[in-house]
């Protein structure tokens, strides 16, 4: 594993005890306010010693407690790209983005002009901090970051301070820093459309402690999780290939469990997509529907049932190989007689759709 992280520490009201393991790709450490978030990339950055425990990047034993190892922080390699961008204002962006290089003289994981390329600031260069958006300017902060030439990148609610068009804006750049960075990536954040549009493996925190770690696609549609996520933000990921543009403005779209037809994406055909179904978007019927204006419905079976304490269930359909997440109310699965085993259709209402595959081109070869 390329991560490794075990730590424990007692700041008195709260005590941290986390451990989890990281391969390539995007990690997402999500979780509520206060849940230890910061506090676990502040130990990976050599911020907090923490009081035991150990962790590992890339090969590298960053902190011992029992073996006396805890390196200090400017010898750790790791790229940390706070919720502020915190460029330094006096200088332009490419003096911003030169100073990352100063402290070291490894190659990075990328050459600079891939970097700039990348993130798509090449038309920032000779500006100063000020004259640029905060999507511009966290684009900046990471490509500081990865000139520096880290073995991890640390990126605390990089989207945070950003309003909802800024966010949709720099997104895709955190794509294609995942797919193209050649780098671990621990990234903080409590907004779940986020993680489910970045993360190639979720590790859930709750009140210090590591709830479940593993794959995003596992972990999103597993209902025991939903209540932990937020029901209303519940939803399964899948991978989807884009098959077909037609004439009628519809892209249609081949997931493991059935076709999709959305309008029009920009995709090319052939392409990897990730799409989100929200669990709230999606309605059952016992026999195939028809009269209805929905076009997307997928042959499933009943996987898992919870139920809560409120009117809702939420249920895990097996649509072929996958699974996603419907959450309907407990009268219409009574009333439908549905319990696991049952064959059903999942009509979905609507998904959302994002760049590359749920697994990340570096977990195929994990
Ligand atoms: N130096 C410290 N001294 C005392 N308590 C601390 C210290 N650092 C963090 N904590 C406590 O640890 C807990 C976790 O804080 P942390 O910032 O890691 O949470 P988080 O999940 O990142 O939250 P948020 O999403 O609000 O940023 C909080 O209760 C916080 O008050």
């Amino acid at each position: 594993m390329t991560v490794s992280i075990q730590i424990s520490h007692d700041f008195g009201p709260f005590r941290l005890d986390t451990a989890f393991q990281a391969g390539p790709g995007l990690t997402a450490l999500f979780g509520r306010s206060g849940s230890g978030k910061t506090t676990v990339i502040n130990a990976v950055a050599g911020l907090l010693t923490p009081q035991q425990g150990n962790i590992t990047v890339a090969g590298r034993v960053l902190f011992d407690s029992a073996a006396g190892i805890n390196l200090p922080a400017h010898k750790r390699r790791v790229g940390y790209v706070f919720q502020d961008a915190r460029l330094f204002p006096h200088m332009t962006v490419a003096q911003n983005l030169r100073y990352g290089k100063r402290f070291n003289h490894r190659p990075g994981p990328l050459p600079e002009s891939e970097v700039i390329d990348m993130l798509g600031i090449g038309g920032l260069l000779s500006r100063r901090p000020t004259a640029l958006s905060g999507g511009e300017k966290q684009r900046v902060a990471i490509g500081r970051a990865l000139l520096s030439a880290p073995d991890i990148l640390l990126l605390d609610e990089p989207l945070a301070a950003l309003d909802a068009t800024r966010k949709d804006e720099i997104l895709p750049y955190l794509e294609r820093l995942r797919d193209q960075a050649r780098l671990p990536i621990l990234y903080v954040s409590h907004a779940m459309t986020e993680v489910a549009r970045l993360a190639n493996t979720l590790v859930l925190l709750q009140d210090g402690t590591v709830r479940r770690a593993g794959p995003v696609t596992n972990l999103l549609s597993d209902p025991d999780l939903a209540p932990l996520i937020g029901l209303r933000e519940a939803g399964s990921i899948l991978t989807a290939r884009v098959l077909a543009h037609h004439d009628d403005g519809l892209t249609e779209l081949q997931t493991a469990g059935g076709h999709l037809h959305l309008p029009r994406l920009s995709a090319a055909t052939g392409s990897t997509l990730r799409i989100r179904i929200p669990a709230h978007e999606v309605m059952l019927a016992l026999t195939p529907p028809q009269g209805i204006s929905a076009l997307n419905v997928l042959p499933a079976v009943v996987d898992q049932i919870r139920e809560g304490s409120g009117p809702g269930v939420l249920l895990r359909l097996a649509t072929g190989p996958d699974y996603i997440l419907a959450r309907i109310t407990r009268r219409s699965a009574t009333a439908l007689g549905l319990r696991p085993g049952t064959r059903c259709h999942a009509i979905v209402k609507s998904v959302s759709v994002a760049q590359g595959d749920v697994s990340g081109p570096d977990q195929s070869s994990a």
